[in-house]
């Protein structure tokens, strides 16, 4: 089938390419003209042949600027699908806006990042049944091959809360590995730390496809020599915490490697000098101080 594409990243890119590699008649714009298939937002909706389906994957904090001018091009009787990661909250309003212009919008939660070219994305579906059944052959090109990897979650908004508690349980399996990583690094017995990971591959309790990944950056780079651990995030972390403290979740694991991120972005913890000057104060405990 025909699908415009706006955002050709590392994403979007490789999603074009997947779906053009199934057949499919892709017509991408982005910002960037070097990877841009037409000049404007204007030309792509033109070649698309109405009703028209736009499949948009820029970083969230743009979405919703991007939709709005997407939507001055498009007729009633179109589809808007955000593949991006958004925050959940925003799909019911952005769908009831477009449908006062009689243009349909579903939200799907896309997994997989830049290995989905090859393995396929897992999809988390929001929206009405008659649009997921409209995009079914793009959903299918794009999904990984097997059984699982695809589910209609829900209305308008479940395809991104899906994906906002992946992405939580993202940030807690990595932080446990990483956790055992450094606990491995220190240890006076362990000699062979990059082999302990990759033993653990295959057969473990522990396998999964971030082990794989974590083992990968230790073949590149054995002790992470190079790397800050600076970690930035992206939103859906926080959103999964909020979320879980809306609804009186228990979330130490999730809500823990959330504020892991925070602390790597800082020099020196400002509640940790609390803490020292506290101890100073109340029991006449050295301090170090700084050089
Ligand atoms: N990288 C990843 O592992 C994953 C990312 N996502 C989500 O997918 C979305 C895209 O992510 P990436 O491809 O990684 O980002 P990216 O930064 O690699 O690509 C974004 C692209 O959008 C373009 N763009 C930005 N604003 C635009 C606009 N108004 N009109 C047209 N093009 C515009 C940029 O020029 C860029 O090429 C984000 O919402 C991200 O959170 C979802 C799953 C995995
Ligand atoms: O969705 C993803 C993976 O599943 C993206 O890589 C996302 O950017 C990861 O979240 P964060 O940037 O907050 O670490």
């Amino acid at each position: 089938m025909q699908l415009g594409l706006v955002g050709l990243g590392r994403m979007g890119g490789n999603m074009r390419g997947r779906l053009r590699t199934a057949g499919h008649e892709v017509i991408g714009y982005d910002r960037n003209p070097d990877v841009s298939d037409v000049a404007s937002l204007a030309e792509m909706v033109e070649r698309l042949t109405p009703p028209r389906a736009v499949w948009v994957m820029v970083p969230s904090m743009v979405t919703d600027a991007a939709i709005e001018e997407l939507a001055t091009f498009l007729s009633e009787g179109d589809l808007i699908i955000d593949g991006g990661n958004s925050r959940f909250s925003d799909d019911q309003p952005r769908a009831a806006r477009l449908a006062e212009k009689g243009i349909g919008y579903m939200d799907v939660g896309v997994s997989g990042g830049v290995w989905g070219l090859e393995n396929g994305y897992a999809l988390m579906v929001g929206g009405d049944a008659e649009h997921v059944a409209r995009l079914e052959p793009v959903f299918e090109a794009l999904k990984p091959q097997g059984q699982f990897g695809f589910v209609h979650a829900g209305p308008v908004g479940a395809g991104h809360y899906a994906k906002m508690v992946h992405n939580g349980i993202e940030y807690g399996l990595m932080h446990a590995y990483a956790e055992g990583y450094e606990l491995l690094s220190k240890s006076e017995i362990i000699t062979n730390v990059p082999g302990v990971i990759k033993s653990w591959r295959d057969g473990s309790v522990v396998e999964s496809w971030l082990l794989d990944l974590l083992d990968r950056a230790l073949d590149e780079d054995p002790e992470l020599a190079n790397l800050s651990g600076y970690t930035e995030d992206t939103g859906e972390g926080r959103w999964t915490v909020e979320e879980a403290i809306r609804l009186a979740v228990p979330m130490n694991v999730i809500a823990a490697s959330l504020f892991a991120r925070f602390a790597s972005r800082q020099d020196d913890s400002p509640a940790m000098k609390a803490v020292a000057a506290l101890r100073q104060q109340f029991g006449g405990h050295a301090v170090r101080k700084r050089p």
